[in-house]
């Protein structure tokens, strides 16, 4: 075990100490120039939502059927322009080119939370999820951004985030809001609550580095700790496509279509409505090894959070029931924190 772990550690080493291939790769984007899919290739069982021209009766009924099979839907026209995506990306892709002791200023001082830059491998999705895989660290560079605590180069890229971040959350006002009375939760949960958690924003660069994929997963398959999930991904340049979730043993793919935004429930949400929504298990697979060049993938995420004191308990079929503890409840935060400890142990 050990000897795969820092065989592992040096195999990255050796890829990310060169910034010069990280240029190469980390390029501006310019979003109409990416090599997008297109609403048609949408998976027939996952709705796709028109935020603008659908009744209100059409959406309820969208999210009741997404509750019913893979649990996540598609959005379109919603608040996150082109513009907005494409400059986050770019001054993103900026700092993340710089060296390794440039970034080194970016790292929160504190290891266990979710802010600023985190360099390869430094996070564990699969562990949280099965001990068993100790090894498979997620295969992308990072930088995070939360309501509070936040470090970063300088106030043009702190105003960018900024702006992404409100916007975010101003989306998840109408999804959540959505979820809450199709789920029929309207008395457990509401929008004050949703909206004072500590949410994290996150741009994942899967970079591909080297000549093969190192692992059989980008980042493997787990279920999201949060109340949703707002999943808005870059389409590689090969055609790659990395984002899948499960569906009664069936792995659907979920392409990068422009315009779209893909909402995931979490965990949270799976709690707070006693198991009625489930959180999906989904993942990142690597690409195959014919598919390798080319196929660095960027998503931007926004884990919306309940109020750390909501009380939250586990359900019949939780695949993170063990962090719940011994009593009934616990509060939201509590179960976080345990969370995020296995999900940056070394
Ligand atoms: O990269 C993606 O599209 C999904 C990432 C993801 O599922 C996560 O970070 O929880
Ligand atoms: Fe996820």
């Amino acid at each position: 075990m050990a000897i795969i772990a820092s065989s592992i550690r040096s195999v990255t080493r050796r890829l990310f100490s060169s910034t010069e291939s990280l240029n190469k790769l980390l390029t501006p984007i310019n979003i109409d120039e990416l090599k997008w899919y297109s609403e048609s290739d949408i998976p027939p069982e996952i709705p796709l939502i028109d935020l603008q021209s659908m009744s209100q009766q059409e959406k309820n009924s969208s999210f009741k059927q997404a509750f019913e099979t893979a649990r996540c839907v598609y959005i379109k026209n919603h608040l996150i322009s082109n513009k907005v995506s494409e400059d986050l990306v770019n001054i993103t892709r900026k700092l993340l080119n710089q060296s390794e002791e440039v970034k080194s200023k970016i790292v929160h001082p504190y290891k266990g939370i979710m802010r600023g830059y985190k360099g390869y491998g430094k996070e564990k999705s699969a562990q949280v999820f099965d001990h068993a895989k100790t090894n498979e660290a997620d295969s992308h560079v990072s930088f995070c951004w939360g309501p509070a605590d936040n470090v970063y180069p300088d106030l043009t890229f702190q105003k960018l985030w900024q702006r992404y971040y409100k916007k975010s959350l101003k989306i998840s006002k109408e999804i959540a809001e959505l979820a809450i009375k199709n789920a029929g939760i309207e008395d457990v949960i509401d929008w004050n609550n949703l909206k004072a958690g500590d949410h994290l924003l996150k741009l994942q660069e899967y970079v591909a580095l080297g000549d093969k994929p190192h692992q059989p997963q980008r980042l493997g398959p787990h279920v999201d700790f949060d109340f949703l999930t707002i999943i808005n991904q870059l389409p590689a340049e090969n055609g790659y496509i990395g984002l899948q979730v499960s569906m009664n043993e069936k792995i659907i793919n979920l392409p990068a279509v422009k315009g779209t935004i893909v909402i995931l429930f979490g965990e949270a949400m799976q709690s707070i409505s006693k198991g009625k929504v489930k959180g999906p298990i989904h993942n990142v697979i690597s690409p195959q090894e014919n598919k390798y060049e080319g196929s660095s993938r960027t998503s931007i995420l926004f884990f919306l959070q309940p109020h750390p004191k909501t009380k939250v308990s586990r359900t019949e079929g939780s695949h993170l029931s063990e962090y719940y503890g011994e009593k009934e409840t616990i509060r939201y935060g509590d179960f976080h924190s345990r969370l995020l400890g296995e999900f940056y142990k070394d």
